[in-house]
């Protein structure tokens, strides 16, 4: 096939797809594919707004009010229940604040808490590091014992056994895209009397999760990433409403407690998922996230998921024709998350190559790279755009200029 055969495909499925375009609700440059909104998302148009009234009428002017009045004392459980409807959950069982690390590490003291007769973990070797770090941690302070279990082998590993307390895994794999069977690993987990804990980060605002249909005990997410709450904004813990009596909050910070202005000497956790709050939440970040959630407004997940899977699997079809023989990391199926990841021995220096073009897309180590595509503001015609950019860079050795392969780029 032809690039101009390809072009005319770009936009005949971009005219199928015309109903989840919803670029018009996000500010990105002119002139660039973006194709990192898997680390951190594109910035909501609502957003600006959103700040700039934080900053200047409910800080600016009304000062400490503003807790009242403008509702920041609630901001945790009202993002946390807009963002339920984009992971399958009901509202009351999500709250918004913190950072995914902190998260993930209440999110493991409380499964250990709730299992204490039994000593296994199961954590995926290749998941995000952070995950492992925050895992490594907490069993030192529980006397877990960490087995390294991809989510592939849970279900075997799990079979008739009765020493996991839990299985922490990530829904989709950071660098290969691969996208995990959550329900069948819940369900074996729960079989055998464990616990399911997932990490959303990268499926959170791309795939349908389905938290209470698939019955997930605890799980947590970035919000900066397909979710577009901006640099470093508030992560989610999602904790099932089954476990919130049980819910031992390992940071029983002030805003979790039941009354938090009788200053009382005790801590009293409150009732239902403000139980996992902490403290002062990031209110410039929290009206930032809630704004950029609007960005979903009036369009269901499963629709921005089949966008993001013509998406992929169209990218993959032009870098086929245009970069014969290319070798990918990410599934070929619908196992596969929202990114195309490819492999080439020079990826460090083929992202730079194409950041330079426009083509913003990352490595990761050791030869990947990282292609994420955000459906709502990507179309096919800027799949073809990459993918063109792509076999320029290949083409021209352009990946192997020492402007592009001195590694100096922290992400
Ligand atoms: C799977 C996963 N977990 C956790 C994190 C990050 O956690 P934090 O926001 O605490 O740095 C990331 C990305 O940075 C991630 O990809
Ligand atoms: N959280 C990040 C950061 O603080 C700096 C640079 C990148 C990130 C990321 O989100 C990386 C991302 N989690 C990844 O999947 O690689």
């Amino acid at each position: 096939m032809s690039t101009d055969a390809l072009r005319t495909r770009a936009a005949a499925l971009d005219e199928r797809h015309q109903a989840t375009d919803l670029r018009e609700r996000f500010a990105l440059p002119d002139g660039v594919v973006y194709l990192d909104g898997n680390s951190l998302g594109a910035l909501p148009r609502a957003v600006v707004g959103a700040v700039s009234d934080a900053v200047e009428v409910q800080w600016g002017r009304d000062l400490i009010t503003s807790w009242n009045t403008h509702g920041w004392w609630d901001t945790p459980r009202r993002v946390g229940d807009r963002l339920g409807r984009l992971v399958g959950a009901a509202a009351g069982q999500v709250v918004v604040g913190d950072s995914t690390s902190v998260r993930l590490h209440q999110a493991l003291h409380a499964a250990a808490a709730l299992r204490s007769d039994r000593r296994v973990v199961l954590a995926d070797p290749a998941t995000f590091p952070t995950d492992l770090y925050v895992l490594d941690g907490v069993a030192r302070q529980v006397g877990w014992i960490v087995e390294h279990v991809t989510p592939d082998e849970a279900p075997a590993r799990l079979a008739g056994s009765q020493d996991v307390a839990a299985v922490v895994y990530s829904h989709v794999d950071y660098r290969t895209g691969r996208l995990w069977d959550l329900p069948t690993v819940t369900r074996a987990a729960h079989d055998a009397g464990a616990l399911a804990v997932w990490d959303l980060c990268h499926s959170a605002g791309a795939v349908p999760i389905g938290l209470d249909e698939h019955r997930v005990d605890l799980a947590m997410g970035c919000g900066y990433k397909y979710l577009n709450g901006g640099p470093g904004a508030p992560a989610f813990l999602y904790v099932a409403a089954e476990h919130h009596d049980g819910f031992a909050n390992i940071v029983p910070g002030w805003h979790g407690h039941a009354e938090p202005f009788a200053m009382s000497g005790g801590y009293r956790p409150a009732a239902g998922i403000d139980r996992a709050r902490i403290g002062t939440p990031p209110m410039l970040s929290m009206i930032a996230l809630e704004a950029a959630l609007s960005a979903f407004d009036g369009v269901d997940i499963a629709a921005v998921r089949e966008r993001s899977l013509s998406l992929t699997a169209f990218l993959r079809e032009c870098i086929d024709v245009l970069v014969p023989g290319t070798a990918y990391a990410s599934p070929d199926d619908e196992s596969r998350g929202s990114q195309v990841a490819v492999r080439h021995p020079d990826a460090y220096g083929v992202v730079q190559a194409l950041i330079a073009r426009g083509v913003v897309g990352d490595f990761r180590t050791p030869d990947i790279v990282r292609l994420g595509v955000a459906a709502p503001y990507l179309t096919h015609a800027d799949m073809l755009t990459a993918a063109d950019h792509l076999a320029h860079v290949l083409a021209a050795d352009e990946h192997l200029d020492p402007a592009f392969t001195t590694r100096n780029a922290v992400t």
